[in-house]
C-alpha cells in the first residue's frame, strides 16, 4: 500500500516531518481498538500480530515509540507480546491513562500507590450493581479491576448502549463520592485517579523524547485528550503531528469525536498496521 494522503495540512506537514527527520519523531498508539482488534470479552484483547513485526521495523529508525493506553501497564506489555522484542527496546508504555510507565530499555514498572477511594469503590460495587434493578451482574455487565481503575463493561449485554445509559447516573454519582474521575469509552464506564489523562501523558513524553513530531493513533473517546495535546503542539509551532483514527470494524460507528479531526481514518488495528508498513517502507526500514 502506497502511504495515503492526509485529509489536512496540519497533518500532510506531520507526514512530512516523520519522513524526513524520523530520528526525531515519535510513534504513539492506544491499544484496545488500536493495537489490539475489539473483543467481547477485554481478557482475550491481544495486538494485531502484524503489530509486533512492523513496530519492531519502524522504532530503530525512530526517537521512540510509545503506547499510551487505559490498561495497566503490565497488562498491555502482556497483551501486545511487546516484551524482550528485538528491535523494540526502546518501547515505552505508559499505562492507566500516563500513571504507570513501563520501559522496554529497563523492564522497569514504575506505578503510584491506588487512591483509597478505588478501595472504597470497589466494595460498594457490587451492591451497586446488584441495587440496580437487581439484575445488572446477571445480564451481562462486567466489572474489569485494573488495580488502579474500575471499569463496568456493557459489550455483553443485549442491549450495550441502553446498560450504559442506566448506569451512568449511579456510576457518576459513586465516582464522585470517592473523587473519582469517569472515563466514557466503548461500551464501557470506567472510574479512575482525576488528574491525569492521554494528552498529559503524551505531551510529557515528547518533551523528555526532544520529538519534532509525532503520529498518534486511537480509536475511542480517551484518546481525545492526546488529540487535543497534539493540536495544542502543533498551534505552538513546537511540534509537527499526524492524526490517525482506527475506525472500529465490529460494525459500530466510529467515535465521530475523533474521525472528524483525524487526518487519517484507517480500518481498525488491521488498517493501522497496513499504514505503519507503508511508512517502514517509504522509510526504508
Ligand atoms: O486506552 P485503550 O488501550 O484503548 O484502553 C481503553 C479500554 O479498553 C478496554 O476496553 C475496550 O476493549 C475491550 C476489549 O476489546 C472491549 O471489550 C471493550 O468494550 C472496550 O471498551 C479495556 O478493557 C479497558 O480497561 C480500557 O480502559
Amino acid at each position: 500500500m502506497a502511504l495515503p494522503e492526509p485529509t489536512f495540512p496540519a497533518g500532510e506537514a506531520g507526514l512530512t516531518a516523520i519522513r524526513k527527520n524520523p530520528a526525531r519523531a515519535v510513534a504513539a498508539f492506544d491499544f484496545d481498538g488500536t493495537l489490539a482488534p475489539i473483543v467481547a470479552d477485554p481478557e482475550q484483547a491481544r495486538a494485531h500480530p502484524g503489530v509486533v513485526p512492523v513496530l519492531a521495523r519502524l522504532a530503530p529508525r525512530l526517537a521512540a515509540v510509545a503506547v499510551v493506553t487505559g490498561r495497566p501497564a503490565a497488562t498491555a506489555v502482556e497483551y501486545g507480546g511487546f516484551a524482550g522484542v528485538p528491535g523494540l527496546e526502546h518501547l515505552t508504555v505508559l499505562g492507566q491513562y500516563g500513571l504507570q510507565r513501563w520501559d522496554a530499555a529497563t523492564g522497569r514498572l514504575t506505578t503510584p500507590d491506588p487512591l483509597p477511594g478505588i478501595a472504597l469503590l470497589r466494595e460498594e460495587l457490587p451492591g451497586l450493581l446488584g441495587g440496580q434493578a437487581g439484575v445488572w451482574l446477571e445480564t451481562g455487565v462486567f466489572v474489569e479491576d485494573k488495580g488502579h481503575a474500575l471499569a463496568v463493561h456493557t459489550r455483553r449485554t443485549a442491549d450495550p448502549d441502553a446498560a450504559l445509559a442506566a448506569l451512568d447516573a449511579p456510576l457518576r454519582a459513586a465516582a464522585a463520592r470517592h473523587g473519582l474521575a469517569v472515563e466514557p469509552g466503548r461500551m464501557v464506564l470506567e472510574l479512575r485517579p482525576p488528574g491525569m489523562d492521554k494528552g498529559v501523558a503524551l505531551t510529557t513524553f515528547l518533551r523528555e523524547q526532544d520529538a519534532a513530531s509525532v503520529l498518534f493513533a486511537g480509536d475511542d473517546l480517551g484518546d481525545l485528550a492526546a488529540y487535543d495535546a497534539v493540536d495544542a503542539l502543533r498551534a505552538a509551532g513546537t511540534v509537527d503531528g499526524l492524526l490517525v483514527c482506527s475506525a472500529p470494524t465490529t460494525g459500530e460507528p466510529p467515535v465521530r469525536a475523533l474521525a472528524d479531526r483525524a487526518d487519517l481514518v484507517v480500518p481498525g488495528p488491521e488498517g493501522v498496521v497496513a499504514l505503519l508498513e507503508a511508512l517502514a517502507d517509504a522509510l526504508g526500514c
